[in-house]
């Protein structure tokens, strides 16, 4: 579990987090929603040690990471796998070697050989296993985003974060991706911290969903609860994305949606 206690970041006085207070629950995905510049970004570098919070602190499974002594930081960012927004695979590199690469830089103890059968088990798992020899200038948007993960949980990751990983990716790939990262979360016990904007993503793997908004926290709950938030700037968001505005004109054709319509924000104006 990861704890957010009142985290503040300004930039030359302007405030990008104002008080964030929440919670990322382990073996689930926890998705950070909220519009561009409402502070997602910032608060996940935060989070991971790239940023310093100017106020606040932030706890993983009870250790302290702010301020905190810088082998202790270490420690906790050695369990941390990262899935960046445009997969940053080597290029130069084989999707094994690309997989193997934190392997040989966080754990030099493993032999050649375990890091071999760890790399192949990590591209089986995120059916890759025919791959390795391939350049990432090879594969496709939705491959990359596969190697991105197996080199993500290569070292047993505890938390994972990921930057919008449905950027670039066609619906049907997007789809496999979110179903990927919820599949393995929940079979190795992963906190998994999401920045996303998408909808389809929030009803198909939202465990957790943390609203952001101008830097503040305005709601969280599940995928379960989030049509019936009673947050005017949530609902707004909601009914803004292209998957509802879809789902609105088709049932719209059928005539009717009635219930969405009369709670609707964007037609309140
Ligand atoms: N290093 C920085 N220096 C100054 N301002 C920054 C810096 N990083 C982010 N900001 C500002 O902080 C605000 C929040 O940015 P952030 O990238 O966190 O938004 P976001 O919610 O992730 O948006 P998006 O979905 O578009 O990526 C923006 O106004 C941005 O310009």
């Amino acid at each position: 579990m990861i704890e957010i206690h009142n985290v503040q970041k300004s930039f030359d006085g302007n405030a990008v987090l104002k008080g964030i207070n929440c919670t990322f629950e382990t073996g689930k995905c926890n998705l950070l929603l909220g519009g561009s510049g409402t502070g997602k970004s910032v608060l996940l570098q935060c989070i991971v040690g790239l940023m310093k919070p100017d106020i606040g602190s932030i706890t993983f499974d009870g250790t302290v990471f702010t301020n905190n002594k810088v082998n202790i930081r270490q420690e906790i960012r050695r369990k941390i796998g990262m899935l960046f927004q445009g997969s940053a695979l080597f290029d130069s590199m084989t999707v094994f070697e690309n997989t193997e690469f934190p392997l040989k830089m966080l754990t030099p103890e493993m032999t050649k050989e375990e890091r071999r059968d760890r790399v192949e088990f990590c591209l089986k798992r995120v059916g890759l296993e025919n791959a390795g020899n391939k350049m990432p200038s090879e594969i496709s948007g939705g491959m990359k985003k596969r190697v991105g993960i197996a080199r993500a949980i290569a070292p047993n990751c505890t938390y994972l974060f990921c930057d919008e990983p449905n950027s670039g990716l066609d619906p049907l790939t997007s789809l496999k991706i979110d179903e990927l990262i919820h599949e393995i979360t929940h079979e190795y016990n992963i906190t998994t911290a999401i920045i996303t904007h998408d909808m389809n993503s929030v009803v198909e793997i939202g465990d957790h969903i943390i609203f952001l908004h101008k830097g503040l926290k305005l709601w969280d709950g599940t995928k379960d609860t989030i049509l019936n938030a009673e947050v005017p700037e949530l609902k707004e968001f909601i009914f803004s994305s292209s998957l509802v505005r879809a789902a609105k004109r088709v049932d719209e054709q059928e005539g009717g949606l009635e219930s969405i319509s009369a709670e609707d924000p964007m037609n309140a104006h």
